[in-house]
């Protein structure tokens, strides 16, 4: 049987949110944000998770989440790094017997057991797939001088999630080439996997409603959505 392995990041310091306590443990619908992300995969078809966070975090992680709400897929937690790639490299050593892994970002509350699920079928079809869905705005480049540039035609544009779904080799190979020459430009895993290998990256819809928890407002979006008891769709 083939092993799927989620990586959970919550690692990150949530600079953006101004909040004193890390964004993915603020209380969200009276959980914490990384609850709900590690409740949909603990709840998925998924062999195990590991849970990346910040150094020194772990302890307070086991007893305040994994414990206290019985996540118990989660096989290991993990110190990461100063950006989210060190963080999702730390993640993919601890994955080590993976067949596939699932690479989410905690501050995504709202990521379905159907995403999930495409995202399990995908991969095994294509070797790597990440969720994301078309924009619905009209985006410009920029240059450097604020200026419009370019306008690149919508319906080839998509806002990208998580999960960013690989086979397990291909996504450890293509980091640590990546890791080796460091580029601080990595926003995301799909982008390693590109300028790393030859791998095509698929893009299989996620769910408009599968936000990231960066700004404040976005934690009032979550708590309506979570509310309405939709993130299902
Ligand atoms: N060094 C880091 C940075 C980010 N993350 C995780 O990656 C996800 C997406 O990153 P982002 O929203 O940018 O989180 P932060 O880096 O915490 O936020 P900010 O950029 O505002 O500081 C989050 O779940 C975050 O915890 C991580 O594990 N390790
Ligand atoms: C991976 C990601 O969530 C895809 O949208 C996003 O790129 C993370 O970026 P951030 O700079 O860490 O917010």
């Amino acid at each position: 049987m083939e092993k799927f392995t989620a990586i959970v990041l919550a690692g990150g310091t949530g600079k953006r949110m101004h909040s004193h306590i890390h964004k993915q443990y603020l209380t969200l619908a009276g959980k914490p944000v990384l609850y709900y992300a590690l409740k949909a995969f603990e709840e998925s078809d998924i062999t195990d998770i590991i849970l990346v966070t910040g150094a020194d975090e772990e302890a307070y992680c086991k007893r305040k989440i994994i414990d206290k709400y019985h996540i118990g897929k989660v096989k290991a937690i993990v110190p990461g790094g100063v950006e989210r790639y060190h963080s999702v490299y730390a993640g993919l050593c601890a994955a080590e017997g993976a067949d596939y892994v699932l690479i989410h970002d905690g501050a995504r509350p709202l990521v379905s057991a159907d995403i999930i699920k495409r995202s399990m079928q995908a991969v095994k079809k294509y070797r790597a797939c990440v969720a994301g869905m078309p924009v619905k705005d009209t985006i410009k480049i920029a240059d450097e001088d604020g200026y419009a540039k370019l306008t690149p035609e919508r319906s080839k544009v998509w806002q990208i999630q998580t999960p960013q779904s690989f086979s397990y080799p291909l996504v450890y190979e293509a980091y640590r080439k990546m890791l080796a020459d460091e580029d601080s430009a990595i926003t995301d895993d799909a982008m390693v996997v590109e300028r790393m290998t030859n791998q095509s990256v698929k893009l299989i819809e996620g769910n408009y409603r599968n936000i990231k928890i960066t700004t404040p407002e976005d934690m009032l979006i979550a708590e309506m959505y979570l509310k309405q008891g939709a993130s299902n769709i």
